[in-house]
């Protein structure tokens, strides 16, 4: 069994209304929810697949590894999930609420909507050690296209979905390497623009608060739209992996259809988002008795 679109419509009606207006009112007092949620959406399905395992708590629980520790909105799956206990108990998983929230979050920054299949069941395993296979900021090309494969994603949902960094923010730790002292001759990272360097210089001296936080599309971190395309084209990527989507040809081609410059082979961004998105979050879907209902999301039942 799969997922499908529609799955609470006549278990818990209300559940997709339930998980908006929750999003929104947190999203309200504070926007910074909305990069959080999907990119801790993309954190869950890379891991045991689309399954909450992400949400649990627990010394050696996934939530401890290194690259979620700077995950962010789980208050937001929490509140919603106690609203859906209260309305329809045990019928509504957290992997659908964080999978439901990813969406409105990026309707929430003005980006595109989608109909998001559900029907997953939350996961009973999650181990900081399967974090593992979590691309990082410094993965190739080809490492990052590896990775994305193994969850049966190509390359261009490999460049759709890093698109979503055209909102949200990264922590000057990840990437303030390639400020100073990147090569051998002491420079910086040779692919960031030279007008920008001393933009991000200013933002991430040397030696000073790692934990600092950055807009991944400079000028537009609220936004969701192609200009985080725009900034790869002209050398203002932030992450030194995304920066690379210009870098390699073999994703240049992407990134150029998605600004529209390559005539008749153009792509819609806010099209293929949402297609990449309904692909990733299907990965490894556990469906039937292959999973339970969490009743809280940050433990197993
Ligand atoms: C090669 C793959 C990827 C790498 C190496 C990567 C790496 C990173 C890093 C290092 C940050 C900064 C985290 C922080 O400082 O808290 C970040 C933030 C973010 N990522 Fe990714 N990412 C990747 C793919 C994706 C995908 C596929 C999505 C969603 C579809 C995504 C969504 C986000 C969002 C929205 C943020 C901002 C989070 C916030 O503001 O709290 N990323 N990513
Ligand atoms: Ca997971
Ligand atoms: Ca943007």
């Amino acid at each position: 069994q799969g997922t499908r679109v529609g799955f609470y419509a006549a278990t818990c009606p209300r559940a997709e209304s339930i998980v908006r207006s929750t999003v929104q009112a947190h999203f309200k007092s504070d926007p910074t929810v909305a990069p959080g949620l999907l990119r801790m959406h993309f954190h869950d399905c890379f891991v045991q697949g689309c399954d909450a395992s992400v949400l649990i708590d627990g010394a050696n629980a996934e939530k401890t590894a290194t690259p979620n520790l700077s995950l962010r909105g789980f208050e937001v799956i929490d509140d919603a999930k106690a609203q859906l206990e209260a309305t329809c108990p045990g019928v509504v998983s957290c992997a659908d609420i964080l999978a439901l929230a990813a969406r409105d979050s990026v309707v929430l920054a003005n980006g595109p909507t989608w109909q998001v299949p559900t029907g997953r069941k939350d996961g009973r395993v999650s181990l900081a050690s399967d974090a593992g296979n979590l691309p990082s900021f410094t993965d190739s090309i080809d490492e990052q296209k590896q990775k994305f494969a193994a969850k049966g994603l190509n390359a261009q949902d490999l460049v759709t979905l890093l698109g979503g960094h055209t909102i949200g923010t990264s922590q000057c730790q990840f990437f303030s390497y390639r400020l100073y002292n990147f090569t051998t001759s002491g420079n910086a990272d040779p692919a960031i623009n030279s007008a920008f360097l001393p933009q991000l210089q200013a933002l991430c001296p040397q030696n000073g608060d790692g934990t600092k936080r950055v807009g991944l599309d400079t000028g537009s971190s609220n936004r969701f739209d192609t200009s985080f395309f725009t900034n790869l084209r002209g050398g203002r990527g932030v992450l030194e992996s995304d920066q690379k989507l210009w870098t390699d040809a073999s994703t240049q081609t992407f990134v150029q259809r998605f600004l529209g410059l390559r005539g008749l082979l153009g792509l819609s961004f806010s099209v293929e988002f949402g297609r990449s998105m309904v692909k990733m979050s299907n990965i490894d879907v556990k469906t039937g008795t292959n999973g339970e209902i969490r009743k809280l999301c940050s433990a197993i039942n």
